[in-house]
């Protein structure tokens, strides 16, 4: 019986698979999404040039699931499932590479739940299905945080009494999935802009940039959990510390409600109180929504600032995830603020979602990511 590849990569808004043959360079047999997760959730399939969207209502991550594997029964007819790959996002100290999954692993994957709360528990619940569902297919784990793991060290610290560090309170950086794709996107077709100073610009419903020199990351706005950094879809980006002690000690706030704050009510959601899908904020015209977009933009320049600092240089910008290669406004506005490095963005090639669209000294790319893509060849190398 010819072999498959399963696929599964639990974002945060999105449950998104893909099936590959369980080849060398895998050819794709199926791929899509369930997005908007919530109350109004939609399915989209893509098989053989053909793509089916269907309305689910409301969907949690297990409901997306359930409806994603009865949308695969047809694609895997005939086939075993000879491996199943998973994003996990958080890896910790102890991993580095994509490890096959046993029972031990899966308890120090357990572990880091507090530190990826959004993510975790979705990712260990993918697992334990496509374990019933597949027990004779190897379950693979591939991590986010992996490809940040060379970091230097001033940028994988924090500066808070060493023995933290130890303990594994470090900046660990997420999306890395995203960043091995487009780097592996660059060597293949732009080798000398591979070995250039590269900032990757990830915006989906999480958001983070990527430092990336040679091919490698030498910083990231993610820390320790995916709060940091950017603000995104609903979680509140770089924040003063002070802030904490002031909700805990003022308002007597305990942790799960200061967690609830920060990871489900703040970033876009929480300044525009309208949503935190940049979609419905573009298309409002409510003065809060502009404003959310405003603070997006401009956290989003002043960071990509700092990174050319880390740089020391700016060779290219590339934007992906669901809003870096659908929106052209916040791309517009973000490269409009950053002429003083030699960004200068085309209007006309932008709105027309073209792939090249700088015309100044400073490439601009529109490259669309595919995570499932490295989680399949990680897979299909531990199968063979
Ligand atoms: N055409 C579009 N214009 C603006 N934003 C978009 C567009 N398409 C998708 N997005 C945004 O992309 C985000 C979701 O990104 P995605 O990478 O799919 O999410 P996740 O982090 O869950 O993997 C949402 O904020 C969504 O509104
Ligand atoms: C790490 C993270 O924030 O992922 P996503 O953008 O898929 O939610
Ligand atoms: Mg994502």
């Amino acid at each position: 019986m010819a072999g498959a590849i399963l696929v599964l990569n639990a974002g945060s808004s999105s449950l998104k698979f893909a099936v590959y043959e369980a080849d060398d360079d895998p050819a794709r047999l199926a791929n899509g999404q369930v997005e908007r997760l919530g109350p109004a959730a939609v399915l989209h399939l893509k098989r053989e040039g053909d793509r089916e969207s269907r309305d689910l209502g409301a969907a949690d991550h297990r409901v997306a699931l359930t409806e994603i594997m009865k949308a695969l029964g047809p694609v895997l007819e005939g086939r075993a499932v000879r491996a199943v790959g998973h994003r996990v996002v958080h890896g910790g100290v102890d991993f580095a590479a994509p490890v096959v999954i046993t029972s031990e692993i899966i308890e120090k994957l357990q572990a880091l739940v507090p530190l990826a709360p959004l993510h975790q528990p979705h990712n260990l619940a993918a697992i334990e299905a496509a374990t019933a569902a597949f027990p004779n297919a190897a379950q693979i784990a591939c991590f986010d945080t992996a490809f940040h793991r060379g970091h230097p060290w001033v940028n994988d610290t924090f500066a808070l009494p060493r023995h933290f560090y130890e303990e594994g309170v470090r900046r660990y950086g997420f999306h890395g999935l995203s960043y091995d794709f487009i780097t592996g996107e660059l060597q293949r077709r732009m080798p000398e802009l591979a070995r250039g100073r590269v900032v990757i610009a990830h915006l989906g419903n999480g958001a983070s940039l990527c430092a990336v020199r040679e091919g490698r990351s030498v910083g990231s706005t993610m820390g320790f959990s995916a709060l940091d950094g950017l603000p995104m879809g609903t979680r509140c980006g770089q924040i003063d510390p002070g802030v904490l002690l002031y909700l805990a000690g003022e308002h007597g706030m305990s942790v799960g409600e200061i967690s609830t704050l920060l990871y489900r009510e703040s970033g876009l959601k929480g300044l525009s109180g309208i949503s935190g899908d940049m979609r419905t904020l573009e298309a409002s015209d409510l003065p809060e929504a502009k404003e959310a977009i405003d603070y997006y933009v401009f956290r989003l320049r002043r960071e990509i600032g700092a990174m050319a600092a880390v740089l020391q240089g700016l060779d290219a910008i590339v934007f992906t995830g669901g809003i870096g290669e659908n929106s052209a406004r916040i791309r517009q506005e973000v490269c409009a603020g950053l002429g003083f490095l030699g960004v200068e963005i085309d209007p006309r090639q932008n709105a027309a979602q073209e792939e090249e669209l700088g015309v100044g000294a400073v490439r601009i790319l529109r490259l669309a990511t595919d995570e499932e893509r490295v989680i399949a060849r990680a897979a299909g190398a531990v199968i063979r």
